[in-house]
């Protein structure tokens, strides 16, 4: 008996399911940090009452907000949503004697999030002094009602739906009847005509595959005015409050007569007026329910002012008696609503047969609907199917399955959803899939469409190439101009956060992409509210909202699952996984990342490793096809924005760094094998600086700021390297793995700066980094490769340059980029030297000749040759200044960020357009040495004249390698 195996087996992974919430929620309550719970997105911690009041009908509505006066207005990330159940607590616990009262979510915003108290009888002893704690609460009434329709499904006998359910598990085969349709909506496509007739004729069951953008609503809405059409009653579900609400919306919209059932305070406000509590307030009884409430109202607020025990009493008898009254004469005016109603809403769980539904028969529907039926357990439909004889599900079982907790149900087949076993029943005979996708640019939507949807999707002609360029009053620069932009963090050392919690990863590095594409964006006119953010992972969410949300309050920031069934202009995925061993964990469900990926409609970023992503198969498309046919960075270009300063540190390194500049130089003798020379330069210079700090805050002897102790870290490194680039004898410089990851950041920048090779070793505790010189024989080496280098002391030859994998290669191409400008940076420090020597007033004290120039450039790799030739006829020419006819052969300026000839009236980079660059780079510098320039990040003349010299002496030998490079290469 094939219902019988199913409902006994289905009960039973039911009770595991609800075994696996109970005790989660029972380990959580003793064994996890509330802290560490919030950080899960189950509970809110410390919030202030920001309003309350006696709304709808008669439930006091409380809206909770973050603390105000430490600064915060944004809740953490969590995973609160409209309708989910949930307790009040006085802050310091979380037991029955501290609860407050159970209420049911109403709405959720960045900011706030408001509960709808219910019964409470005697009002909330809510203050707006204290703080208290949210939790999300188990809810057991689901459960219940599932339990309840499996049962009856058991023992059905002769109901509306026998013949369905015959359908629906095999005993007889689904039949059809073809009628001609004259559809209501002239604007629908074929593969969305062609679902619709199938609709029509089905007699049990049709499956309506919608993948995203595809106008699945569009689709079903035409269906359900079809019926209603014929004269048919109509039940229709989904199993979230926000699908039921859409689809209520669109059909009030196009006149049919809807009613939706639902507890008042989990519906949209613009829904309300078609819910049944509105629409019993405006029926024939409207004015006796009207008083009733009414004096309810005031019963609650009267109650409030009255402390004395029997008076409240009173109270509260008044008000039970008025309630009964009401009930019953509500009970009447329900019948008469729900028999005149054509289409009535509801969620998956809230058709059961103990709401208002028990006032009407047995047989009352002809049709049930189900959207979003790949997102619903199946014994959640059953709930409404045993209603009907015909049935329509609609749903995409490609994006994600319902949520399931415990591992061991889902394995066992309850996260397979109706759907999806009854395609597996029937294949294509019971499915019509929608084809053409309204939302996405073709490039977007192409890798979708080959991975998910066997490449049956196109896109419609109105977004197959839309751009955020085209937006009104959007600028068009390289990030409004693609559609696909992938920024790759291998090798950048942006490694995830050390936490053991699958659920709470974080990237901090990536959150600094993040925000400088962001900003990117919105400084191209794209309005905050039109970009999402998503990232997989509660603790990334909270990250990225801490960084981003005071800036850009209507940016939206949310985990994948948050973002289900919508879409934005512009998505920013930050997928958080960098790690040695390549683990993906979490994010290897595919149908996550498709949901991901499928929100956006005319860019999607992603910002990833890579390196590790790339170990599942999956991610690895995704990574190819945005290879193929988008922009790919590297993210080394956004490092040199990232100001170390604002760059937070990892639990982990916090200790290690603060304590850097002072103390630890014993403790690293001890425990690390630093080399002498860095472990007497950690001295030295810390001296140096508390002795310089003291200058400064001769009062003031307070701890030193982040941004000081930065500062003082970046100079004592530099230090440090530059020492070891004098001393010839040292090959490498080893630092020690004391060093926290932003101490390596800050070597990394240093040496990106000057041109070394630099790689971090070691994995957790024993990770550090080690300089070394340039291999001079050819281009500077990818530094992770450099170790197999050593190793094999071969040498390979810079023509046999393989063709690497995507990520290696950007990397290089980025390395060799940096070496090009910092050799134009050379070549115009020469160009300089020689018009000040071409000056008569001035007296060169460069004796360098022009021809050691020419070497050094011809000596670089032999692509920048074509580069030296284009900016030799350049220079020929005149000022590169609109309509400025100005020669630039004797005073001509390089520019550094154009590489462009100017007049000496237009080479400040402002006057000529590049403002903006020399900022950017004005900030690296600041950000890399430690201090403040006046204006754009000029220097000013009074450079610190060590550094001054070290970069001569830093060019002058340069100049030499490459010249007696140049003269082997020619022997
Ligand atoms: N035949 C059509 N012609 C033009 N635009 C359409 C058509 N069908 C749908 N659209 C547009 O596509 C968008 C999505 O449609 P709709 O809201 O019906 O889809 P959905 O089912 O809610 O989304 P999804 O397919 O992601 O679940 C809407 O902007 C709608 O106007
Ligand atoms: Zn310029
Ligand atoms: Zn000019």
């Amino acid at each position: 008996m094939e219902i019988e195996q199913f409902v006994s087996k289905t009960l039973e992974l039911l009770q595991e399911e609800r075994e696996a919430e109970i005790e989660e929620t029972r380990v959580w309550q003793e064994n996890i940090a509330l802290k560490d719970l919030q950080s899960k997105g189950v509970c809110l911690l410390k919030l202030q009452i920001g309003s309350q009041s006696t709304g709808l009908y008669g439930r006091t509505v409380v809206t909770l907000e973050p603390r105000k006066h430490i600064g915060i207005s944004v809740l953490p990330s969590n995973s609160f949503g409209p309708g989910d159940i949930v307790g009040l607590y006085e802050t310091g616990g979380f037991s029955t004697a501290s609860q407050i009262g159970t209420g049911i979510v109403t709405r959720v915003s960045q900011a706030s999030i408001s509960v709808a108290f219910e019964d409470s009888q005697d009002g909330l002893g809510v203050d707006s002094d204290s703080l208290y704690n949210l939790f999300k609460l188990a809810n057991d009434v689901t459960y219940k009602r599932m339990k309840h329709a499996l049962n009856a499904l058991n023992g059905y006998s002769n109901g509306p739906a026998a013949n369905l359910i015959n359908v629906l598990f095999g005993y007889s085969q689904p039949g059809s009847q073809s009628q001609p349709v004259a559809f209501l909506n002239s604007d629908l496509d074929d593969s969305q005509r062609e679902a619709v007739s199938f609709a029509l004729s089905q007699r049990e069951v049709a499956v309506i595959h919608g993948p995203p953008g595809t106008g699945k609503t569009t689709t079903v809405v035409e269906i359900i005015l079809q019926a209603v059409k014929q004269g048919q009653k109509i039940l229709c579900c989904a199993s979230s409050n926000v699908a039921v609400d859409n689809l209520v919306e669109r059909l009030a919209r196009c006149h049919a007569k809807v009613l939706r059932l639902g507890h008042p305070a989990r519906l949209l406000e613009s829904i309300q007026k078609h819910s049944l509590d509105a629409v019993l307030a405006h029926s024939d009884n409207t004015n006796i329910i009207a008083d009733i409430r009414k004096d309810i109202d005031k019963a609650f607020v009267r109650m409030k002012k009255v402390h004395d025990k029997g008076e409240r009493f009173n109270f509260k008898r008044e008000v039970g008696e008025l309630r009964k009254e009401l009930r019953t004469r509500e009970a009447a005016a329900i019948t008469q609503i729900l028999k005149s109603a054509d289409v009535v809403l509801a969620t998956n769980t809230g058709a059961c047969d103990d709401g208002p539904l028990k006032y009407l028969p047995a047989d009352h529907f002809d049709w049930v609907v189900i959207d979003e039926c790949a997102q619903a357990l199946e014994s959640s439909c059953w709930i409404a199917l045993l209603r009907a004889r015909k049935c329509i599900l609609a749903g995409d079982y490609k994006q994600l399955p319902p949520t399931i907790k415990s591992q061991t149900a889902a394995v066992k087949g309850l996260s397979v959803s109706l759907m999806e076993r009854l395609i597996q029943k029937y294949g294509d005979s019971v499915v019509r899939m929608l084809t053409v996708q309204y939302r996405m640019n073709s490039a977007i939507m192409e890798w979708a469409s080959k991975e998910m949807y066997q490449g049956r999707l196109t896109a419609h002609s109105s977004v197959e190439r839309h751009l955020l360029k085209d937006l009104p009053g959007v600028s068009c620069v390289e990030e409004t101009s693609t559609p696909l932009l992938l920024i790759d963090t291998a090798g950048c050392g942006l490694s995830e956060m050390e936490v053991t919690d699958e659920q709470s990863k974080g990237n901090q590095g990536e959150v600094d992409i993040v925000e400088l594409h962001i900003k990117a964006l919105t400084e191209a006119g794209i309005k905050a509210r039109d970009i999402a953010v998503i990232a997989p992972y509660n603790l990334q969410v909270e990250l990225l909202r801490q960084k981003l949300s005071t800036r850009h309050p209507e940016l939206e920031i949310k985990s994948v699952d948050g973002f289900q069934g919508r879409e934005k202009e512009a998505v920013v995925l930050s997928l958080v996984r960098s790690n040695r061993k390549g683990e993906v964990g979490f994010l290897a469900e595919d149908r996550r990342i498709n949901v991901a990926v499928t929100r956006a409609r005319r860019h999607l970023a992603v910002v990833c490793d890579t390196q590790t992503v790339q170990n599942h198969a999956f991610l690895k498309s995704l990574i190819d096809h945005m290879t193929e046919c988008g922009e790919v960075r590297t993210a080394f270009e956004y490092l040199q924005d990232i100001v170390p300063q604002n760059y937070t540190r990892d639990h982990k390194d916090t200790k290690a760094s603060a304590s850097a500049s002072s103390s630890s130089s014993t403790k690293q003798k001890a425990k690390n094998q630093a080399p002498v020379k860095a472990k007497q330069g950690q001295k030295k210079p810390g001296k140096e600086d508390a002795a310089r700090s003291d200058k400064h805050t001769k009062s003031c002897s307070s701890a030193l700021t982040e941004e000081e102790r930065t500062k003082n870290r970046s100079a004592e490194i530099r230090e440090q390297v530059e020492r070891f680039l004098k001393d010839q004898n040292q090959s490498e410089l080893q630092f020690p793995s004391s060093f926290s990851s932003h101490d390596r950041l800050l070597v990394h920048q240093i040496s990106e700066e000057l041109g070394l090779s630099h790689e971090s070793k070691g994995e957790g505790k024993d990770r550090c980094i080690i300089i070394s010189r340039p291999l001079k024989s050819k281009p500077v080496e990818e530094p992770t490769q450099l170790e197999a280098v050593q190793e094999e002391e071969t040498v390979p030859e810079p023509q046999e340059k393989p063709l690497c994998q995507p990520p290696l290669d950007l990397k290089s191409l980025h390395l060799e980029r940096m070496k090009r400008e910092q050799q134009k940076r050379e070549e115009n420090a020469q160009k300089k030297q020689d018009s000040i020597r071409t000056a008569p007033s001035q007296s060169s004290k460069k004796p360098k000749s022009a021809g050691a120039c020419d070497i050094a450039a011809a000596a670089g790799a032999d692509d920048n040759f074509d580069a030296l030739i284009t900016a030799v006829m350049k220079a020929d020419s005149v000022c590169s200044f609109v309509k400025c006819k100005a020669s630039v052969l004797t005073l001509g300026q390089l520019c550094l960020f154009c590489n462009r000839q100017y007049c000496l009236s237009h080479h400040i980079p402002e006057v000529h357009g590049c403002g903006d660059k020399a900022k950017s780079h004005a900030r690296m510098r600041i950000s890399k040495e430690g201090v403040l320039y006046a204006g754009s990040g000029k220097k000013d003349k009074s450079m610190d004249p060590n550094k001054k010299a070290y970069l001569q002496r830093k060019l002058d030998s340069k100049l030499k390698d490459m010249a007696s490079q140049r003269k082997t290469k020619s022997t």
